[in-house]
């Protein structure tokens, strides 16, 4: 039981006014150090419940945990206290989403919204702090772009400047949820390299979740397929690609265009 980061028995609900949901039905999986994990599924699986469920970040209500465990270096994430929680959040796990304008505050420069999530520093190490985040994700004339508001910069660089965000506390560990999926397909590349060199750099993890698993195919070591709130079958992922174990592996598998070609 060494993971660094261990989801045990989770389930999620969203209790509504028309009837509870089950969102997550008892998913289990770990993520070790420095691993690339992808999380693949349908829409409506469950994977960004799952990936929400690691930093507590469904909405309560409706959304409550019946049941399971969420360890980091052993301390379970579903019960610590919000105050704990926060320090997790950014200093130890990060997350990216799919549309960077939900995150950023559309009436502030990127810049200043860096400096803000820099902990335990001044307002002048956080300034200083800013640039070098920028640059490291990939951002040319990064002093320039510091001053733009979000709507100035392409869908790409919003999403370099999440992952400058994300990455600025040095997580151990990085969940992007469909990180790709609203860039066109260069960027798309792009992206996807970034965070692969990143994850190298700095030895963290990465929790991919998409739906895309030509994606999968070129930077996950390991991959997760869930369907239905559950985990449908997980390995490495060159044995799951070659063999996957159930039809709905299969099923997806088919689906894939761009793996065919491969
Ligand atoms: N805030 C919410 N309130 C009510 N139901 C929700 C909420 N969030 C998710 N759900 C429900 O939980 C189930 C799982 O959704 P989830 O978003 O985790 O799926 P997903 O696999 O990430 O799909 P997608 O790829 O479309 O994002 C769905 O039935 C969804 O409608």
């Amino acid at each position: 039981m060494s993971a660094l980061l261990e989801i045990e028995d989770l389930r999620v609900e969203f209790r509504l006014n028309t009837g509870t949901v089950t969102a997550v039905d008892g998913v289990s999986l770990h993520v070790e150090a420095g691993e690339t994990l992808a999380v693949v599924g349908e829409s409506g699986s469950g994977k960004t419940a799952t990936a929400l469920s690691v930093l507590r970040l469904n909405p309560v209500p409706p959304c409550v945990y019946p049941g399971g465990r969420i360890l980091l270096d052993g301390r379970d994430l579903l019960r610590m206290s919000e105050k704990d929680l926060r320090r997790v959040r950014g200093d130890d796990i990060a997350m990216i989403f799919q549309d960077p304008m939900t995150s950023l505050n559309p009436l502030k420069r990127v810049g200043a919204q860096i400096a803000e999530v820099v902990r335990g520093a001044s307002r002048a190490e956080a300034r200083a702090a800013v640039i070098p985040a920028l640059r490291e994700a990939g951002i040319n004339d990064a002093e320039r772009r510091a001053g733009y508001y979000p709507h100035q910069l392409s869908g790409g660089l919003r999403q370099r400047v999440m992952i400058a965000m994300a990455l600025v506390g040095r997580p151990q560990v990085l969940i992007a949820d469909e990180p790709t999926t609203a860039l066109d397909v260069t960027v798309q590349a792009q992206i996807l390299n970034l965070l692969a060199e990143l994850r190298q750099r700095h030895g963290m993890a990465v929790v991919l979740i998409t739906h895309d698993l030509g994606v999968v195919a070129e930077v996950a070591d390991r991959v997760v397929v869930v369907r239905h709130g559950q985990v449908v079958e997980s390995g490495d992922v060159l044995s799951v690609f070659e063999q996957p174990a159930k039809d709905y592996t299969r099923e997806l598998l088919r689906a894939t265009p761009r793996l065919e070609r491969a």
